[in-house]
């Protein structure tokens, strides 16, 4: 069976379209605004969600994205609660969810009982910051086995070696960090940026999505000119700061549809 990823792209390419990446974390400010969201986020234009997992050390993430980890941590929110919110809504979200996190929550639930029950509860894919191909020796088994495709990261300083090892190990899409850092606005784009993501797609059978830094619908379009999609975290997570209820989803659903009209043909 083709994976729901799989699906949405090959649907895109047919279309000449790129995919766009939604991040939010599961649990900010809490469940139920979560919940709420995915169906929304999806209709509004998200063909990708990736739901960040909250976590107590997020090293890989800017301000923003740590304080809407605090906040969904403050809650009491664990991988279990999104697991099981997920199940709930999984039938009216038409998008793929893609899992975002670090290593320790996951290593602690189990890697086999992980992969099953996200599986279960209709999570189609999982990328973990920390944990590169040459650490993913029980995972990746667990994972195929399961149904749930591993997404892995490639940054600026990855050499032709790890360019390869993702692509044989990875599955689902290729995720490319565009910028050496943590996550979180940038005011532009790099200038190599293009010639780098070309580099990456002529080796990688995979489709390659970039983020980092992406905020605004002319940087989205700058991007998802030179790759398969973008991806956009910290400017929707912002929003979460300022707003809440009604006029939270109202904002998050307003500046999804203004990044999904910027990176449509
Ligand atoms: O927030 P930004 O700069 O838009 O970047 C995407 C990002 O939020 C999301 O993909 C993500 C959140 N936390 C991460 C940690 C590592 C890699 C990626 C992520």
């Amino acid at each position: 069976m083709k994976s729901r990823i799989h699906n949405r792209f090959t649907q895109l390419h047919k279309q000449g379209g790129k995919a766009l990446v939604t991040f939010i974390t599961a649990g900010d400010p809490d469940l139920a605004t979560t919940a709420a969201l995915l169906p929304r986020m999806a209709e509004a234009g998200a063909d990708i969600i990736e739901l960040g997992i909250p976590f107590s050390d997020p090293m890989a993430d800017g301000p923003t994205i740590q304080r809407a980890s605090e906040r969904a941590l403050a809650q009491g929110v664990t991988l279990e609660a999104v697991l099981a919110m997920v199940s709930q809504v999984r039938e009216q979200v038409s998008a793929p969810i893609v899992l975002m996190g670090y290593s320790n929550p996951i290593y602690s639930y189990g890697w086999q009982r992980f992969a099953q029950d996200a599986v279960q509860a209709g999570i189609d894919g999982l990328l973990l910051v920390d944990l590169p191909p040459e650490e993913a020796g029980e995972l990746l088994p667990a994972a195929r086995a399961a149904g749930l495709e591993i997404i892995f990261l490639l940054t600026p300083t990855s050499d032709a070696t790890r360019i390869k090892q993702v692509s044989r190990c990875g599955s689902g899409f290729l995720y490319y960090v565009t910028v050496t850092g943590v996550t979180g606005a940038r005011q532009s784009v790099s200038t190599s940026l293009e010639h780098e993501l070309q580099t990456v797609r002529n080796t990688i059978r995979l489709p390659v999505v970039a983020g980092f830094g992406i905020s605004t619908p002319e940087q989205a379009a700058q991007v998802a000119a030179a790759a398969d999609g973008v991806v956009v975290g910290s400017a929707i997570v912002k929003l979460f700061e300022q707003y809440q209820g009604e006029p939270l989803q109202t904002e998050v659903t307003g500046l999804i549809r203004s990044l999904k009209r910027a990176i449509t043909p």
